[in-house]
Protein backbone atom coordinates (compact mmCIF):
# COMPACT_ATOMS: atom_id res chain seq x y z
CA UNK A 1 0.00 0.00 0.00
CA UNK A 2 1.46 3.61 -0.96
CA UNK A 3 -0.20 6.62 0.63
CA UNK A 4 1.05 10.07 -0.22
CA UNK A 5 0.82 13.48 0.08
CA UNK A 6 2.80 14.86 -2.34
CA UNK A 7 4.17 18.54 -1.81
CA UNK A 8 7.13 20.47 -4.09
CA UNK A 9 7.62 23.53 -5.59
CA UNK A 10 9.36 24.69 -8.80
CA UNK A 11 9.69 28.50 -9.58
CA UNK A 12 5.87 29.25 -10.08
CA UNK A 13 4.28 25.48 -10.01
CA UNK A 14 3.57 24.13 -6.93
CA UNK A 15 2.27 20.30 -6.61
CA UNK A 16 0.05 19.11 -4.00
CA UNK A 17 -2.20 15.72 -4.52
CA UNK A 18 -2.53 12.61 -1.83
CA UNK A 19 -2.06 9.31 -3.86
CA UNK A 20 -3.34 6.94 -2.33
CA UNK A 21 -2.53 2.64 -4.29
CA UNK A 22 -3.50 -0.15 -3.02
CA UNK A 23 -0.77 -3.87 -3.16
CA UNK A 24 -1.57 -5.04 -6.28
CA UNK A 25 -3.09 -1.83 -7.84
CA UNK A 26 -2.76 -0.25 -10.99
CA UNK A 27 -3.01 3.30 -11.20
CA UNK A 28 -2.87 5.62 -14.34
CA UNK A 29 -1.44 9.19 -13.27
CA UNK A 30 -2.96 11.42 -16.09
CA UNK A 31 -2.91 15.52 -16.61
CA UNK A 32 -2.18 17.89 -19.24
CA UNK A 33 1.38 19.08 -19.76
CA UNK A 34 3.00 20.12 -16.99
CA UNK A 35 0.38 19.20 -14.51
CA UNK A 36 2.91 17.78 -12.47
CA UNK A 37 2.84 14.13 -13.76
CA UNK A 38 7.04 13.56 -13.21
CA UNK A 39 7.35 15.56 -10.74
CA UNK A 40 4.84 13.46 -8.67
CA UNK A 41 6.82 10.18 -9.86
CA UNK A 42 10.22 11.58 -8.42
CA UNK A 43 9.60 12.93 -5.52
CA UNK A 44 7.64 9.52 -4.93
CA UNK A 45 11.12 8.09 -5.60
CA UNK A 46 13.34 10.18 -4.06
CA UNK A 47 15.07 12.34 -6.85
CA UNK A 48 12.97 15.42 -6.50
CA UNK A 49 12.68 16.84 -3.08
CA UNK A 50 9.21 17.55 -1.44
CA UNK A 51 8.44 20.94 0.38
CA UNK A 52 6.12 18.86 2.36
CA UNK A 53 3.52 16.13 3.19
CA UNK A 54 5.02 12.30 3.62
CA UNK A 55 5.13 8.90 1.68
CA UNK A 56 4.36 5.80 3.46
CA UNK A 57 4.80 2.64 1.79
CA UNK A 58 3.10 -0.70 3.58
CA UNK A 59 3.10 1.82 6.45
CA UNK A 60 6.50 2.65 6.98
CA UNK A 61 7.57 6.37 6.05
CA UNK A 62 10.27 6.54 3.48
CA UNK A 63 10.35 10.38 2.01
CA UNK A 64 13.35 10.64 4.38
CA UNK A 65 15.29 8.39 3.15
CA UNK A 66 17.50 8.84 0.09
CA UNK A 67 16.62 7.22 -3.42
CA UNK A 68 18.51 4.17 -3.39
CA UNK A 69 17.34 2.78 -0.12
CA UNK A 70 13.38 3.26 -1.08
CA UNK A 71 11.39 -0.06 -1.58
CA UNK A 72 10.47 1.90 -5.15
CA UNK A 73 11.64 0.81 -8.96
CA UNK A 74 11.03 3.22 -11.81
CA UNK A 75 10.47 2.87 -15.54
CA UNK A 76 11.20 5.83 -17.53
CA UNK A 77 10.51 6.55 -21.05
CA UNK A 78 13.80 6.25 -21.98
CA UNK A 79 14.73 3.23 -20.46
CA UNK A 80 18.14 4.55 -18.96
CA UNK A 81 20.38 1.52 -18.85
CA UNK A 82 23.77 2.12 -18.23
CA UNK A 83 25.46 1.78 -21.51
CA UNK A 84 28.99 0.47 -20.43
CA UNK A 85 27.33 -2.78 -18.48
CA UNK A 86 25.70 -5.90 -20.56
CA UNK A 87 21.81 -6.29 -20.15
CA UNK A 88 22.85 -8.70 -17.30
CA UNK A 89 24.51 -6.61 -15.36
CA UNK A 90 22.23 -3.85 -15.79
CA UNK A 91 19.40 -5.64 -14.14
CA UNK A 92 21.89 -7.25 -11.56
CA UNK A 93 23.08 -3.82 -10.68
CA UNK A 94 19.67 -2.97 -8.18
CA UNK A 95 20.04 -6.53 -6.34
CA UNK A 96 23.62 -6.24 -5.86
CA UNK A 97 23.03 -2.48 -4.75
CA UNK A 98 21.06 -3.84 -2.22
CA UNK A 99 23.34 -6.69 -0.72
CA UNK A 100 22.73 -9.58 -2.95
CA UNK A 101 26.08 -11.16 -3.77
CA UNK A 102 27.45 -10.59 -7.39
CA UNK A 103 26.44 -14.18 -8.26
CA UNK A 104 22.98 -14.02 -6.64
CA UNK A 105 22.17 -10.77 -8.23
CA UNK A 106 23.61 -12.04 -11.96
CA UNK A 107 21.16 -15.28 -11.18
CA UNK A 108 18.00 -13.32 -10.05
CA UNK A 109 18.95 -11.17 -13.15
CA UNK A 110 18.57 -13.84 -15.52
CA UNK A 111 15.51 -15.23 -14.03
CA UNK A 112 13.76 -11.72 -14.66
CA UNK A 113 15.40 -11.88 -18.14
CA UNK A 114 14.19 -15.01 -19.23
CA UNK A 115 10.85 -13.70 -17.91
CA UNK A 116 10.68 -10.78 -20.45
CA UNK A 117 11.86 -12.78 -23.24
CA UNK A 118 15.25 -11.01 -23.08
CA UNK A 119 17.17 -14.09 -21.75
CA UNK A 120 19.28 -14.60 -25.30
CA UNK A 121 20.08 -11.15 -24.90
CA UNK A 122 21.79 -11.02 -21.61
CA UNK A 123 24.79 -10.78 -23.10
CA UNK A 124 24.27 -7.11 -25.47
CA UNK A 125 25.31 -3.96 -24.63
CA UNK A 126 22.16 -1.64 -24.13
CA UNK A 127 22.83 0.35 -27.79
CA UNK A 128 22.56 -3.38 -29.62
CA UNK A 129 18.67 -3.56 -28.21
CA UNK A 130 15.94 -2.66 -30.38
CA UNK A 131 13.69 -0.01 -28.82
CA UNK A 132 10.86 -2.50 -27.24
CA UNK A 133 14.15 -4.67 -25.66
CA UNK A 134 15.43 -2.20 -24.11
CA UNK A 135 12.15 -0.89 -22.29
CA UNK A 136 11.59 -4.64 -21.43
CA UNK A 137 15.45 -4.73 -19.59
CA UNK A 138 14.48 -1.39 -18.09
CA UNK A 139 11.32 -3.38 -16.56
CA UNK A 140 13.55 -6.09 -15.72
CA UNK A 141 15.43 -3.99 -13.60
CA UNK A 142 13.21 -2.05 -11.77
CA UNK A 143 11.27 -5.39 -11.12
CA UNK A 144 14.72 -7.54 -10.05
CA UNK A 145 14.59 -4.97 -6.78
CA UNK A 146 11.71 -6.27 -5.53
CA UNK A 147 9.58 -2.99 -5.04
CA UNK A 148 6.53 -2.33 -2.81
CA UNK A 149 5.79 0.66 -5.62
CA UNK A 150 6.25 0.46 -9.14
CA UNK A 151 6.43 4.01 -11.24
CA UNK A 152 6.43 4.12 -15.13
CA UNK A 153 6.76 7.44 -16.92
CA UNK A 154 5.31 6.91 -20.03
CA UNK A 155 6.97 3.48 -20.59
CA UNK A 156 5.54 3.55 -24.13
CA UNK A 157 5.63 6.03 -25.49
CA UNK A 158 9.51 5.73 -27.18
CA UNK A 159 8.01 2.52 -29.17
CA UNK A 160 6.57 2.28 -32.54
CA UNK A 161 2.86 1.16 -32.63
CA UNK A 162 3.60 -2.54 -33.61
CA UNK A 163 6.46 -2.62 -30.66
CA UNK A 164 4.18 -0.57 -28.58
CA UNK A 165 1.22 -3.22 -28.81
CA UNK A 166 3.00 -5.61 -27.43
CA UNK A 167 5.24 -4.09 -24.71
CA UNK A 168 1.94 -3.01 -23.60
CA UNK A 169 0.41 -6.72 -23.08
CA UNK A 170 4.02 -7.90 -21.46
CA UNK A 171 3.69 -4.54 -19.64
CA UNK A 172 -0.04 -5.92 -18.37
CA UNK A 173 1.11 -9.39 -18.10
CA UNK A 174 3.93 -8.37 -15.34
CA UNK A 175 1.93 -5.53 -13.83
CA UNK A 176 -0.81 -8.45 -12.50
CA UNK A 177 1.36 -10.83 -11.57
CA UNK A 178 2.90 -7.61 -9.28
CA UNK A 179 1.78 -7.43 -5.71
CA UNK A 180 3.11 -3.70 -4.98
CA UNK A 181 1.25 -0.53 -5.84
CA UNK A 182 1.85 0.58 -9.73
CA UNK A 183 1.58 3.92 -10.94
CA UNK A 184 1.88 4.66 -14.44
CA UNK A 185 1.89 8.17 -16.64
CA UNK A 186 0.95 8.22 -19.82
CA UNK A 187 -0.92 10.51 -22.70
CA UNK A 188 -2.25 7.47 -24.29
CA UNK A 189 -6.14 6.60 -23.53
CA UNK A 190 -5.67 3.11 -24.66
CA UNK A 191 -2.34 2.53 -21.94
CA UNK A 192 -4.61 3.89 -19.31
CA UNK A 193 -7.56 1.74 -20.37
CA UNK A 194 -5.81 -1.11 -20.93
CA UNK A 195 -3.52 -1.38 -17.85
CA UNK A 196 -4.84 0.84 -15.34
CA UNK A 197 -8.21 0.08 -12.38
CA UNK A 198 -8.10 3.65 -11.25
CA UNK A 199 -7.79 7.34 -12.70
CA UNK A 200 -5.99 9.86 -11.09
CA UNK A 201 -6.11 13.19 -12.95
CA UNK A 202 -4.15 16.12 -12.01
CA UNK A 203 -4.31 19.69 -13.82
CA UNK A 204 -2.55 22.46 -12.20
CA UNK A 205 -0.65 20.60 -9.65
CA UNK A 206 -3.99 19.62 -8.18
CA UNK A 207 -5.81 16.55 -8.25
CA UNK A 208 -9.15 16.90 -9.97
CA UNK A 209 -10.77 13.64 -10.57
CA UNK A 210 -10.37 10.27 -9.59
CA UNK A 211 -12.20 6.83 -10.18
CA UNK A 212 -12.49 3.79 -12.16
CA UNK A 213 -11.50 3.78 -16.28
CA UNK A 214 -15.56 3.86 -16.75
CA UNK A 215 -16.67 6.53 -13.89
CA UNK A 216 -13.64 9.04 -15.52
CA UNK A 217 -15.09 8.43 -18.75
CA UNK A 218 -18.96 8.90 -18.03
CA UNK A 219 -18.29 11.82 -16.04
CA UNK A 220 -15.35 13.66 -17.11
CA UNK A 221 -15.36 16.70 -14.97
CA UNK A 222 -12.49 19.15 -16.78
CA UNK A 223 -11.97 19.96 -20.62
CA UNK A 224 -9.01 18.31 -20.93
CA UNK A 225 -10.64 14.54 -19.32
CA UNK A 226 -13.12 14.70 -21.45
CA UNK A 227 -10.97 15.01 -24.73
CA UNK A 228 -8.77 11.97 -23.18
CA UNK A 229 -12.02 10.64 -23.04
CA UNK A 230 -13.10 11.31 -26.85
CA UNK A 231 -16.02 13.25 -25.94
CA UNK A 232 -17.46 16.33 -26.44
CA UNK A 233 -18.18 18.15 -22.64
CA UNK A 234 -19.93 21.66 -21.97
CA UNK A 235 -20.83 23.18 -18.76
CA UNK A 236 -24.56 24.54 -18.66
CA UNK A 237 -27.84 24.68 -16.17
CA UNK A 238 -30.24 22.43 -16.53
CA UNK A 239 -34.31 22.71 -16.44
CA UNK A 240 -35.97 19.94 -16.46
CA UNK A 241 -35.09 17.83 -19.84
CA UNK A 242 -33.68 20.95 -20.96
CA UNK A 243 -29.66 21.69 -20.52
CA UNK A 244 -28.96 25.64 -21.76
CA UNK A 245 -25.01 25.08 -22.58
CA UNK A 246 -22.69 28.54 -21.81
CA UNK A 247 -20.93 29.56 -24.94
CA UNK A 248 -17.20 30.03 -25.43
CA UNK A 249 -15.07 32.72 -23.57
CA UNK A 250 -15.87 36.30 -23.98
CA UNK A 251 -14.64 38.01 -26.25
CA UNK A 252 -15.51 35.92 -29.35
CA UNK A 253 -19.01 35.69 -31.17
CA UNK A 254 -21.56 33.64 -29.69
CA UNK A 255 -25.11 34.04 -30.67
CA UNK A 256 -26.70 33.31 -27.66
CA UNK A 257 -26.78 30.33 -25.45
CA UNK A 258 -27.83 27.08 -27.09
CA UNK A 259 -30.58 24.62 -25.66
CA UNK A 260 -30.38 20.80 -25.70
CA UNK A 261 -33.31 18.38 -24.47
CA UNK A 262 -31.44 15.71 -22.34
CA UNK A 263 -32.79 12.22 -21.52
CA UNK A 264 -32.30 12.76 -17.80
CA UNK A 265 -34.71 15.17 -15.50
CA UNK A 266 -31.95 17.63 -13.81
CA UNK A 267 -31.60 21.01 -12.51
CA UNK A 268 -29.16 23.43 -11.61
CA UNK A 269 -25.41 23.75 -12.90
CA UNK A 270 -24.77 20.33 -14.98
CA UNK A 271 -22.07 18.74 -17.62
CA UNK A 272 -23.70 17.66 -20.85
CA UNK A 273 -21.40 14.94 -22.91
CA UNK A 274 -21.97 13.41 -26.26
CA UNK A 275 -19.34 11.61 -28.27
CA UNK A 276 -18.21 13.00 -31.74
CA UNK A 277 -19.41 10.10 -33.92
CA UNK A 278 -22.69 11.62 -32.29
CA UNK A 279 -22.78 14.38 -34.04
CA UNK A 280 -24.35 14.83 -37.36
CA UNK A 281 -23.16 17.63 -40.18
CA UNK A 282 -26.06 19.05 -42.47
CA UNK A 283 -25.26 21.92 -45.18
CA UNK A 284 -28.50 23.24 -44.20
CA UNK A 285 -30.68 23.84 -41.44
CA UNK A 286 -32.52 20.46 -40.40
CA UNK A 287 -36.07 20.86 -40.40
CA UNK A 288 -38.34 20.18 -37.19
CA UNK A 289 -35.12 20.49 -34.81
CA UNK A 290 -34.90 23.18 -33.10
CA UNK A 291 -32.72 22.14 -30.34
CA UNK A 292 -29.88 20.31 -30.15
CA UNK A 293 -29.08 22.24 -33.78
CA UNK A 294 -26.53 24.89 -33.95
CA UNK A 295 -24.58 26.79 -37.04
CA UNK A 296 -20.73 26.07 -37.12
CA UNK A 297 -17.02 26.52 -38.85
CA UNK A 298 -15.32 24.18 -40.14
CA UNK A 299 -11.73 25.01 -38.51
CA UNK A 300 -10.29 21.49 -39.06
CA UNK A 301 -10.44 18.43 -40.89
CA UNK A 302 -8.72 15.17 -40.06
CA UNK A 303 -8.48 11.98 -40.95
CA UNK A 304 -8.25 9.58 -37.87
CA UNK A 305 -8.42 5.79 -38.18
CA UNK A 306 -11.38 4.96 -40.53
CA UNK A 307 -13.19 8.22 -40.21
CA UNK A 308 -12.75 11.80 -40.97
CA UNK A 309 -12.26 14.50 -37.33
CA UNK A 310 -14.40 17.59 -38.24
CA UNK A 311 -13.47 20.50 -35.51
CA UNK A 312 -16.18 23.15 -35.51
CA UNK A 313 -16.10 26.85 -33.97
CA UNK A 314 -19.04 28.27 -33.60
CA UNK A 315 -21.43 29.11 -30.50
CA UNK A 316 -19.73 26.04 -28.54
CA UNK A 317 -17.13 23.78 -30.16
CA UNK A 318 -16.72 20.81 -31.04
CA UNK A 319 -15.49 17.72 -32.91
CA UNK A 320 -17.43 15.05 -35.24
CA UNK A 321 -16.19 12.06 -36.89
CA UNK A 322 -17.85 11.74 -40.22
CA UNK A 323 -17.31 8.40 -42.31
CA UNK A 324 -15.22 9.45 -45.28
CA UNK A 325 -17.59 9.02 -48.03
CA UNK A 326 -20.51 11.44 -45.89
CA UNK A 327 -17.12 14.33 -45.45
CA UNK A 328 -16.87 14.02 -49.43
CA UNK A 329 -20.51 14.41 -49.73
CA UNK A 330 -21.02 17.04 -47.87
CA UNK A 331 -17.47 18.87 -49.35
CA UNK A 332 -15.96 19.95 -46.32
CA UNK A 333 -13.57 22.65 -46.45
CA UNK A 334 -11.74 24.76 -44.10
CA UNK A 335 -14.12 27.97 -43.07
CA UNK A 336 -16.99 26.42 -44.44
CA UNK A 337 -20.33 26.94 -42.63
CA UNK A 338 -22.41 24.09 -41.36
CA UNK A 339 -25.36 22.86 -39.45
CA UNK A 340 -24.90 20.12 -36.27
CA UNK A 341 -27.18 18.53 -34.77
CA UNK A 342 -27.07 15.62 -31.89
CA UNK A 343 -30.02 13.30 -31.15
CA UNK A 344 -31.18 13.40 -27.23
CA UNK A 345 -30.72 10.08 -27.16
CA UNK A 346 -26.79 10.54 -27.82
CA UNK A 347 -26.62 13.27 -24.99
CA UNK A 348 -25.47 12.47 -21.35
CA UNK A 349 -26.33 15.31 -18.75
CA UNK A 350 -24.99 14.98 -15.30
CA UNK A 351 -24.61 17.10 -12.29
CA UNK A 352 -21.63 19.64 -12.02
CA UNK A 353 -19.85 20.66 -8.56
CA UNK A 354 -20.56 24.17 -8.24
CA UNK A 355 -16.84 26.00 -8.27
CA UNK A 356 -14.24 23.49 -7.60
CA UNK A 357 -12.88 22.43 -11.24
CA UNK A 358 -15.10 25.44 -12.83
CA UNK A 359 -13.30 27.84 -11.76
CA UNK A 360 -9.71 25.86 -13.53
CA UNK A 361 -11.48 25.23 -16.69
CA UNK A 362 -12.54 27.26 -19.28
CA UNK A 363 -16.02 28.45 -19.35
CA UNK A 364 -16.30 25.36 -21.37
CA UNK A 365 -14.65 21.86 -22.20
CA UNK A 366 -14.88 22.03 -25.48
CA UNK A 367 -14.60 18.69 -27.76
CA UNK A 368 -12.12 16.63 -28.46
CA UNK A 369 -8.95 17.84 -30.70
N1 LIG B 1 13.55 21.04 -12.42
C1 LIG B 1 12.59 21.93 -12.64
N2 LIG B 1 12.81 23.25 -12.43
C2 LIG B 1 11.85 24.18 -12.62
N3 LIG B 1 10.61 23.88 -13.04
C3 LIG B 1 10.32 22.59 -13.27
C4 LIG B 1 11.29 21.55 -13.09
N4 LIG B 1 10.72 20.37 -13.39
C5 LIG B 1 9.45 20.64 -13.76
N5 LIG B 1 9.21 21.96 -13.69
C6 LIG B 1 7.93 22.65 -13.97
O1 LIG B 1 6.96 22.03 -13.13
C7 LIG B 1 5.73 21.89 -13.82
C8 LIG B 1 5.33 20.42 -13.82
O2 LIG B 1 6.22 19.69 -14.64
P1 LIG B 1 6.12 18.12 -14.83
O3 LIG B 1 7.25 17.70 -15.71
O4 LIG B 1 6.00 17.46 -13.50
O5 LIG B 1 4.72 17.98 -15.60
P2 LIG B 1 4.16 16.72 -16.37
O6 LIG B 1 2.72 16.63 -15.97
O7 LIG B 1 4.99 15.52 -16.14
O8 LIG B 1 4.25 17.22 -17.87
P3 LIG B 1 4.51 16.38 -19.25
O9 LIG B 1 3.24 15.64 -19.50
O10 LIG B 1 4.75 17.46 -20.24
O11 LIG B 1 5.68 15.49 -19.01
C9 LIG B 1 5.95 22.47 -15.20
O12 LIG B 1 5.48 23.79 -15.18
C10 LIG B 1 7.44 22.41 -15.39
O13 LIG B 1 7.86 23.45 -16.26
Amino acid sequence: MMDAHLVAEHARFRLDVRIRVAPGQVVALLGPNGAGKTTALRVIAGLTPPSGGHILVDGAAVHARPAEQRPIGMVFRDHLLFPHMNVLDNVAFGPWCRGASRAEARRAAAIWLQDLGLGEHRRRRPAELSCEQAQRAALARSLAVRPRVLLLDEPLDALDAQARLTMRTALGDHLSGFGGAAILVTHDPLDAMALAERLIVIEDGVLVQEGTPSEVARHPRTGYIARFAGLNLYRGRARGHEVSVEGPPAGRVTGGPLTFSVAENLSGPVFLAFPPSAVALCPIRPEGRPRNTWQGTVEGLERQGGHVRVRLDGPITAAADLMPAAAAELGLSLGQKVWASVRTTETHAYAAPAGGCEDRDAPYGGGPR
